[in-house]
């Protein structure tokens, strides 16, 4: 709850405003039963006056009822959805400043159930606050008092009812809160599984995994149920209960005033009142006891936002270093590397320079480090020991906006966001000029087919980029990368969906008309990279060996063997 007062404050004067009609709302609901004892009182004296003037004011509660309920639900709603505006808002900054292994410790999945589904709940339990939470306990209280004013001889009878009702709700609530954790665990379970199939839906199709998804996904679905219908078994029996203890107490009191009725003949007009009372205690009790419920939901939730907001970045940038450009030049200074999650390093004791506009090939079997090597270039995660340098920097003590300005990183799987083709090549740079986006798609050699479109810039990106092949993604994707005109491009197997001819074309363009970029080439196969002024050679996180390829031909028999393996199966695929 800590978490929300914060919040709160923002929203003080609807706070108030909604505590004043809260307060008004109560009066109504408890005077009603007196005023009409009042009423019943005086038809049986015949005083007609006086009947007339309580009847006006009964229906002036009524209206005063209806009106403090509407406004209180009116200023309800605007804390409720302004509070948790704001928290869902801060909530998605904070994930922003997570570096990926903030976002892998999660999962992607449970941040967005936490930001959705987890806000809903949030959203449930303040409105249920505001709504329920403290007009309750005020009726409650108000009844119990007049209740015991009404026949004050049977106070003990309220005391018995009291007890009662605490014993069943303290058992219900006490099961139902262990469920809810389990809930929103299973929330995530099956949000990662629909998330992971909707993303790989065409591997699923294509290897007719179709069936076993749906006996994955049924399997989540079934254990979320069962938690959901344990917690409705409980919910079903508060109610009975509840009830049933309220009619036994009412029943009991009636009986014991049949009895001395004799001894205490105004009784008879008090039993309506004191029905009213205990009913309206009946009531209360079930409303507290839920919301009470939806709190203990809400606070689960409230708690998984809190873990969220409680993270430390583990990458933290320098903001008051300054903002421009970093130099083109890259240095690993006995850089190793072991994955927040990973117990063996995946990076072992890298030391290498690239001065500016120079072109790097990474080459290296599956598995060997090369997209984390150029993951620790993006700074997506820090070394675990050693120092990455770009322009001489540390990357430890840069600016964030200064390192996104001087290095653009072109990932392995290339990724568009819906929008038009415009939009995603923009995301480069948000203010390209038509110029800039038709250079960066010729040297991308995306503009060919981008003109083949009415639209040419302007063709819509569908959900998931579907209406693209794979090779026009990476294109679009190495377009993009381009057109930001940093120093150091990363271009991460972008090219690895490109025809052979393509790919050549790339390069060219590349080493044409961005001779003074830094470019960074990771790639499975030699001819890739073979002109590259230097080639990296990784073994199983070390760098097995550095130079030209005429250099590393005569003296790295890594690279000699990779080589010849290769040219070997090109032989063989071409006869
Ligand atoms: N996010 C991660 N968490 C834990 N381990 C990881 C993670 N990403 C990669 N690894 C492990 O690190 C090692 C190096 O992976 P990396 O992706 O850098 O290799 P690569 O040389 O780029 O491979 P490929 O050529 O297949 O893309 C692998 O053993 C991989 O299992």
């Amino acid at each position: 709850m800590k978490l929300l007062l914060p919040y709160f404050k923002r929203y003080k004067k609807d706070v108030f405003a909604a505590l004043v009609m809260i307060v008004f709302s109560a009066f109504a609901t408890l005077y009603q039963p007196r005023l009409l004892q009042q009423v019943q009182n005086e038809l049986m004296a015949d005083q007609q006056q006086a009947v007339i003037r309580d009847t006006a004011l009964l229906i002036g509660l009524g209206l005063l009822s209806i009106l403090t309920g509407v406004l209180n639900v009116y200023f309800a709603s605007r804390i409720t959805q302004g509070v948790v505006s704001d928290l869902r808002e801060d909530t998605y900054a904070k994930i922003q400043t997570f570096s990926l292994a903030n976002v892998q410790q999660f999962s992607s999945e449970s941040l967005s159930v936490r930001l959705i589904n987890d806000m809903q709940q949030i959203m449930n339990m303040i409105m249920t606050i505001f709504m329920q939470l403290i007009r309750m306990p005020l009726i409650l209280v108000g009844s119990i008092v007049l209740a015991v004013v009404t026949i004050p001889r049977y106070w003990w009878a309220i005391v018995v009812l009291l007890a009662l009702m605490l014993a069943l709700g303290t058992v219900a609530i006490r099961q139902m809160t262990a469920m809810f954790d389990q809930f929103q665990m299973y929330m995530d379970k099956l949000s990662g599984r629909a998330g992971e199939f909707l993303q790989g839906v065409r591997v699923v199709k294509s290897f007719n995994q179709g069936p076993q998804e749906i006996a994955k996904f049924n399997q989540d679905s079934d254990e979320l149920n069962e938690v959901n219908i344990k917690v409705g078994y409980w919910f079903s029996t508060i109610m009975p209960g509840a009830q049933l203890i309220s009619y036994l107490v009412i029943s009991l009191v009636v009986y014991l005033i049949g009895t001395s009725i004799l001894q205490h003949p105004s009784d008879v007009a008090v039993i309506s009142p004191y029905v009213n009372y205990v009913l309206t205690m009946l009531f209360a009790i079930l409303i507290v006891g839920m919301a009470v419920m939806q709190i203990s939901r809400g606070n689960v939730s409230l708690r998984r936002i809190q873990e969220v907001m409680d993270t430390q970045p583990d990458v933290v940038f320098n903001e008051k270093a300054p903002e421009d450009v970093l130099g083109g030049s890259i240095e690993f200074d006995d850089v190793s590397f072991t994955y927040p999650d990973g117990t063996k390093p995946v990076l072992k004791h890298i030391s290498f320079k690239v001065q500016p506009g120079q072109m790097v090939g990474i080459v290296g079997a599956t598995g060997s480090g090369k997209t984390t090597l150029a993951q620790l270039l993006a700074r997506l995660y820090d070394p675990t020991t050693g120092t990455v340098k770009i322009g001489g920097s540390d990357l430890r003590q840069v600016n964030e906006t200064a390192l996104r300005k001087t290095v653009s990183y072109v990932l392995q799987k290339a990724i568009l966001f819906s929008g038009t083709i415009a939009d995603n090549l923009r995301q480069g740079k948000q203010d390209a000029t038509p110029y800039e986006l038709e250079r960066a798609a010729q040297i991308a050699q995306a503009n060919e087919f981008i003109q083949r479109y009415d639209e040419t810039f302007d063709h819509e990106v569908e959900e998931r980029s579907a209406n693209f092949s794979g090779g026009q993604k990476q294109r679009l994707s190495i377009a993009r990368g381009i057109i930001a005109g940093s120093p150091i491009l990363i271009l991460d197997d972008s090219t690895s969906a490109l025809d052979a001819e393509s790919e050549k074309l790339v390069q060219q363009a590349l080493e044409k008309q961005l001779p003074e970029t830094t470019t960074v080439m990771i790639a499975e196969k030699i001819v890739s990279v073979m002109h590259a002024d230097k080639i990296l050679v990784l073994d199983e996180g070390r760098l097995a060996a550095e130079g030209t390829h005429e250099e590393l031909l005569k003296t790295s028999p890594i690279y000699q063997e990779i080589y010849q393996t290769q040219k070997a199966k090109e032989r063989k695929e071409e006869i």
